[in-house]
């Protein structure tokens, strides 16, 4: 406990002390891990919106930019492939072939790379304090056991980990890069790796830049250029950089603090008034809880507005081949979709980080009901390319709520738990950490199944096919 502020306290003072920086004394960077959110900034008194918080210097990012390991191996950035100065790639004469095949193919292989040669210079770094506030373990799901994935049911997440991806990535691009620059990386006489040490800590590496990094904006111009609204997701192709005490905030759908790129300096500005007590959050993005899990560890309340579910093109199929056992549609096997995602329409935040927009399911992708149609246009004897009539349109309509109607309870059947299980566990206190989070998860994908299945009663409605129609007015024209 004194150990994890006292880390805080020195990083705070380093922070502090570089050139340029600036930091309201308003602020407590604290401990918030009785909440399980680790370190965090709270507001010791008011502070008034458009307040600036801190501003980094951008100098102080951790980047391909200003780390030295640029100027020494240029030719490993794929930003930076062009020579220095003196017209010297850093590579001995002769080996340039040898070295194309070491560049790294994307910016967040590249930010692998500069956090993975930082950390070995230790106390040459200059980031050596900020290290040591980053984490050493982590709830990602890339480090959970088969046993606490499983607690995860039907979720398609589970799939989503890329752990050997990741794995093979680290053992070709970074692995070679660093065995055959050691001169480099174990400049300050750091002891050097074995191969499993250096993939373990390009995992590590990875996993921080997941959580904590940001995509260095140019400036504000071109930030508001390039996007509209509040999506501040990691895309992947633009540079990236660690920004120190900018990501000490937690982030939530609701937010009161965001980031500004300036031309020197990074500030972190408040949104809206903060009051004391109050946590300083940043925003993700729209993220559903199973990726704000996946990412980041964490799961969140106010997240579950962004929840998706996904539902594979086998159980519709199935569910349609029980139905028809007639003459069906055939699908181009390049053009299907292997599965859809079900996702209410959720708006945005508003200027000041808040929701005012409620979440509600009020549609099927139009992809996914594109393709139930190709499949049941023949079974109805509908040619889809002559232009359906108005009849058709509402029986196609109509099979296709009906196909939905089955397919959410078979979908369902999928998790282990039913939704009224699951609210049970989580009211249990005991049920801690990993396993509450998963239990988090397959619930806020159940509850999105049954939003989706009682939207459509109103559908099958809507779309009665003309004949019913008919039925039920003349039935009303007798009662009168
Ligand atoms: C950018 S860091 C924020 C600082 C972090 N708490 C720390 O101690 O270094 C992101 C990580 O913080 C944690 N985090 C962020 N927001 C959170 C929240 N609302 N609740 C719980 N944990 C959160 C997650 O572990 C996430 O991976």
């Amino acid at each position: 406990m004194a150990d994890f502020q006292a880390k805080s306290n020195v990083f705070l003072n380093w922070f502090k002390s570089q050139t340029g920086a600036t930091y309201d004394s308003r602020l407590q960077l604290t401990d918030l891990r009785d909440r399980g959110a680790g370190r965090g900034i709270i507001a010791t008194t008011d502070i008034p919106a458009e307040t600036d918080l801190f501003t980094i210097p951008r100098q102080s990012v951790i980047s391909v930019e200003n780390s030295d390991l640029s100027k020494k191996l240029p030719r490993i950035f794929t930003g930076l492939k062009n020579l220095d100065a003196d017209g010297d790639d850093g590579m001995a004469d002769g080996d340039d072939d040898e070295e194309d095949s070491l560049i790294m193919p994307d910016p967040w292989l590249d930010l692998i790379m500069v956090m993975v040669y930082e950390f070995l210079q230790g106390e040459d770094s200059a980031w050596k304090t900020y290290f040591e506030v980053l984490p050493d373990n982590f709830d990602t799901l890339m480090f959970w056991s088969q046993g606490e994935l499983n607690e995860l049911q039907a979720s398609a997440v589970k799939d989503k980990v890329g752990k050997e991806s990741a794995d093979e990535m680290f053992k070709t691009k970074v692995l070679p890069v660093v065995k055959a620059h050691e001169d480099v990386f174990y400049a300050g006489g750091a002891q050097k790796l074995s191969d499993e040490q250096i993939v373990e800590l390009a995992h590590r590496m990875g996993s921080i830049i997941m959580a904590y990094a940001f995509d260095l904006e140019n400036s504000e111009e071109e930030e508001d250029d390039e996007q509209e609204g509040w999506v501040q997701d990691l895309e992947g192709t633009q540079a990236m950089g660690m920004v120190p005490m900018a990501d000490m905030l937690n982030a939530d759908a609701e937010f009161n603090a965001h980031l500004n790129h300036g031309e020197d300096s990074l500030t972190m500005t408040s949104l809206r008034e903060i009051k004391a007590g109050e946590e300083v959050l940043n925003y993700y993005g729209p993220l559903p809880n199973c990726d704000l899990l996946r990412r980041y560890g964490y799961t969140s309340a106010k997240h579950a507005r962004y929840d998706v579910v996904e539902v594979p093109w086998e159980i519709i199929a199935s569910t349609i081949d029980k139905r028809f056992t007639g003459k069906k549609g055939v699908l181009d096997e390049e053009d299907m979709e292997e599965g859809f995602v079900l996702e209410r329409d959720s708006g945005e935040p508003d200027d000041t980080g808040i929701n005012t927009y409620p979440a509600k399911f009020v549609a099927f992708p139009e992809e996914l009901e594109e393709q139930v149609c190709q499949v049941t246009a023949p079974a109805l004897s509908i040619d889809l390319n002559r232009g359906p009539n108005k009849a058709q349109r509402k029986q196609l309509k109509s099979t296709f709520f009906e196909i939905m109607d089955a397919v959410i309870p078979a979908r369902l059947a999928q998790y282990g738990t039913t939704i009224e299980q699951d609210e049970q566990l989580l009211k249990n206190t005991d049920l801690e950490g990993r396993h509450r989070m998963a239990v988090v998860v397959r619930l806020a994908e159940k509850k999105l199944l049954k939003e989706a299945k009682e939207f459509i009663p109103a559908q099958l409605e809507k779309h009665k096919p003309v004949q019913e129609e008919e039925e039920g007015r003349s039935a009303k024209r007798q009662k009168r």
